[in-house]
């Protein structure tokens, strides 16, 4: 038996790591304090000072074992903290002149090409990151992310959406079971009913092919996929798999997003797909009973069955809110909700739309920088790049913001997929061991397509507040125009602008280029740039299903890397879980008051005035009969 020491105040979920199967441990603790539950290990006896924990598991896996120590504590974050002082003193404008740096700046990965150039980093900088990444135990990280073990420790899960998009003859184990077999029975089973929705062989209860799918939900359940489907949307391959049928995202709660969602579209030739991981998500809920009304007070409840299909983990709640358990596809508690899009959560609705051989090029495209990822050494490796690089924005020269600005409409929902992905995953304040953070991790993403941005919130970035920003751009157009007599194409006109405005923000403009152009005095200080603002350049070659699927890997794998250096779980989101709770308070506090003319009570001052205002203006109880919006 291990005799472990540990300090009570570092004694949180995610601390202990994992004796085998039936194993005992005896921790001794310095001051009394309550055994902290956690997973498969329990608590068989207290003596003085000491609990004896056992292992309850079937499994032989080991919970990765978390390091009470930071990686602040470590001297590669010590050199790097040291080395800002360095950066200080040198401009991107000299820093850029310099072709050899930049020449060691520039990776390129099957056709797209990472111009690191324009970072606020020399070539021992990003040395010392790949020092730090060593401490980090970075390798080891992704090695057991990998393999399948329990890295999301609060949760006590293997975090494995790399085995959504594996070939059939990949092994990748969890908990010991190759889960690739169950995945692909997954894949072909969406295959086989969305061919045959596509087809008209499966047709709904009045026997009218399905050409319209509303999929319901929310988060990690509609981000993703809407991104995808927004890219998609004018590739002209997908495009003309897609004719005639349409895809729709029912997310918000808002009865408004049910009238949108809802304008056009006829009940009989439409089928909801309901994605919830764990199907209880109230937003989702309510709306798939919206959605479940809307469809049998049109078509009578047996038209459920042939309209409505559902995505979970949790099966028996799928089939509790009547959904044939024959129409449900599967996912699994290893897939974070966020990481999803790989799973029936993205491919069942995209492969309605697209047809399947279109999904499986983004799954392929995913699954090729997946490849990369795991095997390719750290200093050609975009997504290990890419993360070290954020951690030194974000937490060695404090930019708290990234912006994410792809110079393509296609990419419209970029930028909101991976606010979700980058900061429900590394929006935290404690280590993986539950120490609060002295440092700052996770960063705020938001971005907007150019050139739409530039009239938007650039002014900021180029003399406001220093964002470094992701500059995202294609070779080819999905969807070239020339005019004739233009001086550019309009895709290169777009383009002029991704290849401009990094050097803008980078080399800026001084006063004295200022005065050599006659600027009046007084104008000087509003039209001076500072510069040295970084950013970093991805060119892809073009956004068909393969480069989107390859994008999304890429970020996904950068915000796990940078999750992995912070020392935090990038898997968790508890911070989602207060809010939800209020809300059930306030949601009985309407129901009450409505029924029941109760008043508003157990508040603040507030929120109670608040809350009698708004049953003041719309007073009532709701009604015996059910009520759809009208637009
Ligand atoms: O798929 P579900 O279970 O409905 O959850 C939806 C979303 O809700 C969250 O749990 C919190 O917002 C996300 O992580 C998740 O993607």
């Amino acid at each position: 038996m291990d005799a472990v020491r540990f300090d009570p105040i570092r004694l949180q979920p995610g601390h202990l790591s994992r004796p085998r199967s039936h194993e005992r441990w005896r921790c001794e603790y310095i001051e009394s304090t309550s055994y902290p539950e956690k997973g498969s290990c329990v608590l068989v006896e207290e003596e003085a000072r000491t609990w004896i924990v056992e292992s309850r598991a079937d499994s032989e896996v080991e919970t990765v074992m978390a390091s009470t120590a930071l990686i602040c504590d470590t001297e590669p974050w010590k050199d790097l903290k040291e080395h800002i002082n360095v950066i200080e003193k040198t401009h991107l404008r000299d820093l850029m002149n310099d072709v050899d740096r930049c020449q060691s700046m520039m990776v390129e990965f099957d056709g797209i090409i990472l111009d690191y150039s324009r970072q606020r980093a020399r070539l021992d900088t990003t040395e010392k990151l790949f020092k730090l990444a060593e401490a980090a135990d970075l390798r080891k990280k992704i090695d057991s992310m990998y393999n399948g073990e329990h890295i999301n420790s609060t949760e006590n899960r293997s975090v494995l959406h790399i085995a959504l998009r594996a070939p059939r003859d990949k092994v990748i184990c969890s908990d010991g079971k190759n889960v690739v077999p169950d995945v692909w029975d997954v894949l072909d089973k969406i295959k086989d009913f969305s061919d045959r929705v596509r087809s008209g062989s499966w047709v709904g209860a009045t026997g009218k092919a399905l050409k319209d799918v509303v999929a319901i939900g929310i988060g990690g359940s509609f981000l993703g996929p809407l991104f995808v489907h927004t890219a998609l949307q004018t590739d002209p391959e997908s495009a003309d798999c897609a004719n005639g049928r349409q895809l729709r995202f029912l997310a918000n709660v808002d009865p408004v997003d049910v009238a949108r969602n809802l304008k056009g579209l006829n009940p009989e030739t439409t089928l909801v797909v309901v994605v919830s991981k764990t199907f209880t998500t109230a937003e989702t809920m309510l709306n798939a009973r919206t959605m479940r009304e809307w469809i049998s007070s049109a078509l009578g409840a047996q038209a459920v069955a042939k309209h409505m299909v559902a995505v979970s983990t949790n099966l028996t709640l799928v089939e509790k809110f009547g959904i044939d358990p024959a129409n449900a596809f599967a996912f699994w508690d290893w897939v974070g909700g966020r990481y999803s899009v790989c799973s029936a959560v993205g491919v069942l609705p995209l492969s309605l739309q697209y047809g399947f051989p279109i999904v499986e090029k983004f799954l392929k495209g995913a699954s090729n920088i997946d490849n990369h990822f795991y095997s390719t050494s750290f200093e050609r490796n975009l997504p290990v790049l890419l993360g070290l690089l954020s951690v030194w924005n974000v937490t060695f020269l404090g930019y708290p913001a990234r912006a994410i600005l792809p110079y393509a409409q296609a990419l419209e929902k970029f930028a909101p997929h991976i606010q979700q992905v980058s900061m429900e995953s590394n929006g935290k304040g404690v280590s993986i061991d539950g120490v609060p953070l002295p440092f700052e991790a996770g960063e705020i993403d938001f971005g907007e397509p150019g050139t739409n941005g530039q009239h938007s919130f650039y002014q900021l970035i180029h003399q406001g507040r220093v964002i470094p920003c992701d500059f995202i751009g294609s070779i080819k157009s999905q969807q070239p125009i020339y005019l004739k007599g233009e001086v550019v194409s309009n895709h290169d006109e777009l383009m002029s602008n991704f290849f401009a405005q990094p050097d803008a923000l980078a080399y800026g403009k001084n006063p004295e280029q200022l005065l050599h152009e006659n600027v009046p005095d007084h104008l000087i200080p509003h039209k001076t740039f500072s510069g040295n603002r970084p950013s970093l350049s991805l060119l892809l070659p073009s956004f068909d299903a393969y480069n989107i699927g390859q994008l999304l890997a890429i970020y996904e794998h950068r915000i796990a890397v940078e999750g992995f250096i912070w020392g935090i779980n990038s898997f968790d989101q508890w911070g989602v879980e207060l809010g939800k709770v209020l809300a059930t308070q306030v949601r009985k506090q309407l129901h009450l008051s409505r029924t029941e003319g109760g008043p508003v009570q157990g508040f603040n001052f507030s929120t109670t005035t608040l809350l009698t205002k708004y049953l003041e203006v719309e007073p009532g109880n709701p009604s015996d009969s059910n009520e759809l919006p009208r637009l």
